[in-house]
């Protein structure tokens, strides 16, 4: 079963209690958080996902685009994360495992977000410890960028990884997922699939969800 995790970041913030509300029918909120270091943008933090957690009872998977993510993952816990992702490239590798040992320890689930130039090798570190792991399609930044085709190889491998070594570990893919690309993403292996743009321009948001979910 593919899950479709529409990125609020296409969301219209000033009604985002009316835009969560419109993709009931999927099955995660992905929500985007940036500190205009780690990535050249800034979106939302702390006080917004509090306010969303009071909304929703919504799986809220939340995508830590930020420097040194283990000096702030408790709190994105606290504020009502189901799941916490933090990016391998974000601080050392024991900082990284740290992040993930704080995020169990508050009883939400902990991943791993690789940008597209890092290699399927990066995860080995930790493959066996978190429960998803997503793989970037665009730079990490911004909604509406194209597709990058050439990451599906990584996904392939991660798959294999995953089938071999944590068959309960999901793998996400993110960044120009829509109707004529997420079809790719499943036959590589990814089985939740983030999509903004895709979702919040759609005319008929469940007809949408429902398209993303492939063939
Ligand atoms: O993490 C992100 C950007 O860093 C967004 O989740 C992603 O780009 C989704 O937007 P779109 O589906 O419009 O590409």
């Amino acid at each position: 079963m593919i899950k479709i995790s529409p990125s609020i970041l296409s969301a219209d913030f000033a009604n985002l209690e009316r835009d969560i509300h419109r993709i009931a029918d999927a099955d995660y909120v992905h929500v985007d958080v940036m500190d205009g270091v780690f990535v050249p943008n800034i979106s939302i933090g702390i006080p917004v996902l509090k306010s969303i957690r009071k909304v929703t009872d919504m799986f809220l998977d939340v995508h830590l685009m930020i420097t040194q993510p283990v000096r702030y993952v408790e709190e994105f816990c606290d504020a009502g994360a189901d799941l916490v992702t933090v990016h391998v490239e974000a601080d050392f590798p024991e900082n990284i495992q740290a992040a993930i040992d704080k995020i169990h320890a508050k009883g939400k689930k902990a991943g791993i977000v690789l940008k597209p130039k890092t290699t399927w090798e990066a995860v080995l570190p930790y493959i066996d410890q978190v429960e998803l792991i997503l793989v970037m399609t665009v730079e990490p930044g911004f909604g509406g960028q194209k597709f990058m085709a050439d990451q599906m190889p990584k996904v392939a491998a991660i798959r294999k990884l995953i089938n071999e070594r944590n068959p309960a570990c999901e793998l996400e893919v993110d960044g120009g997922v829509a109707p004529d690309t997420c079809q790719t993403c499943i036959d590589a292996g990814a089985n939740v699939l983030v999509a903004g743009s895709a979702v919040y321009k759609a005319e008929d948001i469940p007809a949408r969800i429902k398209e993303l979910r492939g063939k």
